[in-house]
Formats: structure tokens, sequence, C-alpha cells
């Protein structure tokens, strides 16, 4: 692939083979991101539609309607999140979004086994929109499938069996994020970004954006780059967890949203595998002593994006038995 072109990976070509798994990860290597083209199998434009159409209702339910089910409420991490729930980056300090979380459903743990921050259980779905529930849980699902494709292609490529991460995908702290942005005339003029530079936590995320308004930074150049939209393409992000899995080989992606004023929509899934799992560096990438728990890593970072995580933590009503960071190790330019 020519340097600086975008890189592009049909969907098609993955599902069929004819993309190597080493060229998968060398244009993760490369580039820190990848877009999917000719997702139509996976996600067909009619569920786009849907879920495009749920979520405008949705978002555009009065404040209390939507508060019934406000996170905050929430013991794994489920539900609204509005405007004021802002957490602390210095790139955004004012905040124009909300949002509206749903995770992996299964049954919550056994309470022998819970500390209760281990983000696990039941989805929660309005009522007020009609089909919000089966239109979220087939997005998930699609969103799920194609993130297990691509760690297989990365599994494969690093000499191990194609199915290595399913053993630690039984009931993953993997998210789905509907991200409103409010037409807005506040950030005009302000350094402010509509979302503040950040990498993401997980394994890898995948993107659909309503429109333009995400910017990466590339390393290489190190300069920041609009990612543009393409119909029926989703965008892949390399995550805090591949950096670490790979030894630093795949670096997770900085990102931020730019300010346009306008409304927008993006759709984030956030691959992740089992709350408790503990990762080393993979061997085809070097050897390594380090460890990471990957929900301590994720539970540490939401404690600085979450005011009621903060709350929950600091109150010792989550008594987290690690370490809370400052910052985040893998956010570095
Ligand atoms: O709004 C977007 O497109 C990106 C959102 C994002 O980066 C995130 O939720 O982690
Ligand atoms: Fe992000």
């Amino acid at each position: 692939m020519a340097k600086h072109a975008i890189p592009i990976i049909s969907y098609d070509d993955l599902v069929t083979g004819s993309i190597k798994p080493s060229e998968v990860l060398d244009t993760l290597a490369e580039n820190g991101f990848f877009y999917l083209s000719d997702i139509e199998r996976a996600i067909p434009p009619s569920l786009f539609k849907s879920l495009h159409e749920t979520s405008e209702r949705y978002f555009g339910l009065p404040l209390e309607a939507k508060m019934e089910h406000y996170i905050g409420d929430s013991d794994n991490h489920r539900g609204y999140v509005p405007v004021t729930e802002q957490g602390s980056y210095s790139d955004e300090s004012v905040r124009v979004y909300e949002a509206f979380d749903i995770g992996y459903d299964s049954d919550p743990l056994p309470a022998s086994r819970s500390r209760g921050f281990e983000l696990v259980g039941r989805n929660r779905y309005p009522t007020q929109v009609p089909g919000m529930a089966g239109t979220l849980r087939e997005y998930y699902d699609a969103n799920f499938g194609i993130a297990r494709l691509i760690l297989q292609q990365i599994a494969i490529a690093a000499e191990l069996e194609a199915e290595h991460f399913d053993r630690w995908l039984t009931r993953p702290a993997s998210q789905l994020r509907l991200i409103h942005y409010l037409r807005n005339d506040i950030l005009v003029n302000r350094e402010d970004t509509s979302m503040g530079g950040h990498t993401d936590y997980e394994l890898l995320t995948i993107i659909h954006q309503s429109s333009p308004g995400l910017v990466a930074y590339d390393r290489a150049s190190k300069s920041w780059h609009n990612m543009p939209v393409f119909k029926n393409t989703v965008l892949v992000l390399v995550g805090d967890m591949l950096q670490f899995l790979t030894g630093g080989r795949l670096q997770s992606l900085l990102h931020r949203v730019s300010t346009t004023g306008e409304e927008r929509y993006s759709f984030p899934f956030f691959m992740n595998l089992d709350f408790e799992t503990e990762l080393g560096v993979l061997p085809f990438f070097g050897h390594s002593d380090e460890k990471i728990v990957v929900g301590h890593h994720l539970l540490g970072q939401l404690y600085r994006d979450f005011p009621y995580i903060k709350q929950r933590v600091d109150s010792g009503r989550w008594p987290v038995d690690f370490e809370i960071p400052a910052s985040n190790v893998f956010e570095q330019v």
C-alpha cells in the first residue's frame, strides 16, 4: 500500500481470505487505522438507516425521559450519558455531546465472583422508541462479528490459532455508544474540541460517523488529519490493548473530534475482552514480563471520563483493588 494513501481494506477480502493476515497487521502498524469498505454483507444499508432513525428519535426525547435510564443509576455502565456528565479533558472545557451506551448482554456475575465494578450484566433499553432494542442488538452483534474477524487476522499474523482470543470473549467489556453532538455556537472561537484528544482503551474500535468530524494524529508526520466519511465503510482504529499485546508494533490511534457547530452522530463500537483478562505481550512481538488487566485499564480511564464512576470509586462503593492512574500511559504523542 502506497504511503500516505488512505488505507482501505475490503470486508469481502477479509471474509474470503484474499488479503493476507500479515497485510492487515502491517496496515494497522503503518497507520494506526484503516477503512473497512464493502461492509454491506455485515451491516446492510437498512441497518445503518434504522440506527440513524433510532438515534434521532431517542435523542429527540425530553431530557426527563432520557434520564429514566441515566448511566449513573446503572450497576454495569449502561444507559444515558447527559451533556453534564463531563470528564476531565483539558481541551474539552465545554461539552456538547450526549450518549447512550450498551454493552455485552449477559447474566450478571454471581455474587461470589463479583466485586461490583466489572461492568457485566444486562442492557437497558428505553421503551419510548419502538424497535430501539432490536436495532441496537443487531448493530452491536454485527460490529462484534467484524471485530472478531479482525482479531482472528491479527492472531494468525502473530502465528497463533485464529480463535486465540475467543477464550476471553465470554462476557467482554465491549461497548457500543450512540453519540449525539448538539448543534451549537458556543465552541466557535474557542480552543476546545467537540471531544478531547484521546486513545481508545480497548483492543480496537469500529466507528461509523454520520458526517466528518473525527480527526486523527499521524505520529510519523506529527500532524492531525481529518478522517473523511465513505458510504458503506467503517473505520477501524487501533486501541490501547492492541498496542500492549503487540509490544508497541501497533500503536493506539490518538484522535479527537473537531468543532463544526453542526449536529452530528457517531457510533463507535469498542471491542474488548473479558474484564479480568490478564494480558502479556504476544511472543511473536518479543519478550516482556509486563502484564495488564484489560478491565483495570478500562476502569482506570473511565474514572477520568465519568464523574459518577469517580464518585463510586472515591466513596468506596466500588472497592477497586488496583491503582487508578493519573493519566493514560498509552496516550503519548
Ligand atoms: O465522534 C466520533 O467520531 C469519535 C468518538 C470517540 O472517539 C470516542 O467515543 O471514543
Ligand atoms: Fe475515541
